[in-house]
């Protein structure tokens, strides 16, 4: 598999450290808020990433971090009149919600900055005995000129950030691209006892010492939103690798931009729409569809109609899915003649498409529609004749593709034992002629997005 890697902006072959298995470590969010679609689109694509390499048979580790200590979660308490703990447990368990309503798996390990203040206390306190940081009145900062490589991810020189760097009033740092490890406690915020005084972790320590806790010194994947290149990378590449003495991560993966009219989503600018408002009007597998209908390094503008035209992409898969579980409920069971077993070879040139085109970077447009061209061979091809083999065999192709991207994974029966009730009840009415109760109640289902046909076979359920 091939994979852009920021640090040397080259499609690379992806080989990871040891064979088969790959160590992987997402910046996760910062928890004071409900997420927003453009934060949910790393979440999203480097959960299909995860799910593609365990698909290709590698044994994947996956830390994904909370941010739980931050201005923005103080701030935010401040604001409800309730501590930084009760925000910031507040949105981890939101964040479970909308992540799991997108199909995100959970990571194997979600560590909290607070579970690892130890750890960091440590990991600064090793810097300080390297020579790469200094305290000055109980902050501890990072010594930029004394790491060679600074500047290597986002490809620029400490001169040349030094000369842009605006220089504050009451400054204390050595170099004006220094940055803080350990924050002193300015009044009553959250603190932690340290060596220095008390005081709070800065914020770009966390995911270093995180990563290298639960994954070892060297990883094989780091990722995150291209707005975290610099300062936030650059600065977690500085503290390991000056900390280890090794490589911090061999693979960096940044995934584009959610805009709204071609500016970047964000919730400091305000033009942001949360994914739990948006799950309100959509599915949530059309928003998970919409975030993998680009390539993850391409922009994507956020428009009702690139929803709406997700939403109908995704209708035809699930139709597809549909027209093949009716027709197998039908279909005999008889021994694949040549021609069926023509078709099924024709079908599965869309598994090498399909695989293609995720190896080329993770191109999830192009595997989408290797999917399409698929569902629409087979909706061609596959006859009410056909073997139950044939069927099956290419239902269970539909469900293995897009398994991987994970949509059309709703259970059906889990929304249904309400909506079932309401077709039998539907059922019953026409026979006993009460054509308007009837109407009445296919009304009721349309407004929640369900269809009825009424086949030879029996009824049949579409949904939305
Ligand atoms: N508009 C966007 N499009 C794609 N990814 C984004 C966007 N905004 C943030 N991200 C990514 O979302 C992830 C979660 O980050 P975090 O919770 O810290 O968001 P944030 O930086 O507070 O968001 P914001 O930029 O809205 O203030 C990060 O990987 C970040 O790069
Ligand atoms: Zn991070």
């Amino acid at each position: 598999m091939r994979l852009f890697n920021t640090l040397t902006r080259k499609k690379e072959e992806f080989i990871p450290m040891v064979p088969e298995e790959v160590k992987m470590y997402v910046c996760g969010p910062t928890v004071y808020n409900y997420f927003h679609i453009g934060n949910a689109r790393p979440f999203v694509v480097f959960d299909t990433l995860r799910r593609y390499l365990e698909y290709r048979g590698y044994k994947v580790t996956y830390v994904q971090n909370f941010t739980d200590v931050d201005d923005k979660i103080i701030n935010r308490a401040k604001e409800e009149g309730i501590s930084p703990e009760e925000v910031s447990e507040k949105y981890i368990v939101e964040y479970f919600k909308d992540a799991e309503a997108l199909g995100i798996r959970k990571a194997d390990i979600h560590p909290k900055v607070t579970e690892n203040i130890q750890e960091i206390i440590t990991f600064v306190q090793k810097l300080i005995d390297k020579g790469y940081a200094y305290e000055i009145n109980g902050d501890v900062y990072f010594d930029t000129t004394r790491f060679e490589d600074y500047g290597k991810l986002s490809k620029q020189n400490l001169e040349d950030l030094e000369a842009g760097a605006r220089i504050e009033v009451n400054e204390i740092k050595r170099n004006p691209m220094d940055f803080a490890l350990w924050k002193a406690q300015k009044s009553d915020e959250l603190a932690w006892d340290s060596p220095w005084g008390k005081g709070r972790p800065g914020w770009h320590i966390e995911c270093s010492v995180m990563s290298t806790r639960y994954l070892g010194e060297t990883i094989d994947i780091h990722a995150g939103g291209q707005d975290l290149i610099f300062p936030h990378h650059e600065n977690e590449i500085a503290q390991s690798e000056a900390c280890s003495g090794h490589s911090f991560a061999r693979y960096w993966i940044h995934n584009g931009y959610i805009n709204i009219d071609n500016e970047k989503m964000s919730k400091s600018k305000g033009n942001f729409f949360t994914v739990r408002d948006i799950l309100k009007e959509y599915d949530a597998e059309t928003v998970r569809f919409f975030l993998l209908s680009a390539q993850y390094r391409n922009p994507i503008n956020f428009s009702r109609q690139l929803m709406e035209q997700s939403k109908n992409a995704l209708d035809r898969f699930y139709n597809a899915k549909k027209n093949l579980e009716h027709l197998l409920e039908n279909a005999v069971e008889k021994e694949m003649d040549e021609v069926e077993k023509n078709l099924i070879h024709g079908f599965e040139n869309y598994r090498e498409k399909f695989i293609d085109a995720m190896e080329d970077d993770v191109n999830t447009a192009d595997a989408i529609a290797a999917v399409f061209e698929l569902v629409k061979d087979m909706n061609a091809s596959i006859k009410v004749s056909h073997s139950k083999q044939l069927i099956q065999s290419s239902l269970d192709l539909l469900m293995e593709l897009t398994g991987v991207l994970g949509l059309l994974t709703k259970k059906e029966d889990a929304i249904d034992s309400e909506i079932e009730e309401l077709v039998q009840l539907r059922q019953k009415a026409r026979k006993e002629k009460n054509f308007a109760l009837a109407d009445q109640i296919r009304d009721q289902l349309k407004e929640r997005g369900i269809t009825i046909e009424d086949t030879p076979q029996g009824v049949r359920i579409i949904k939305k």
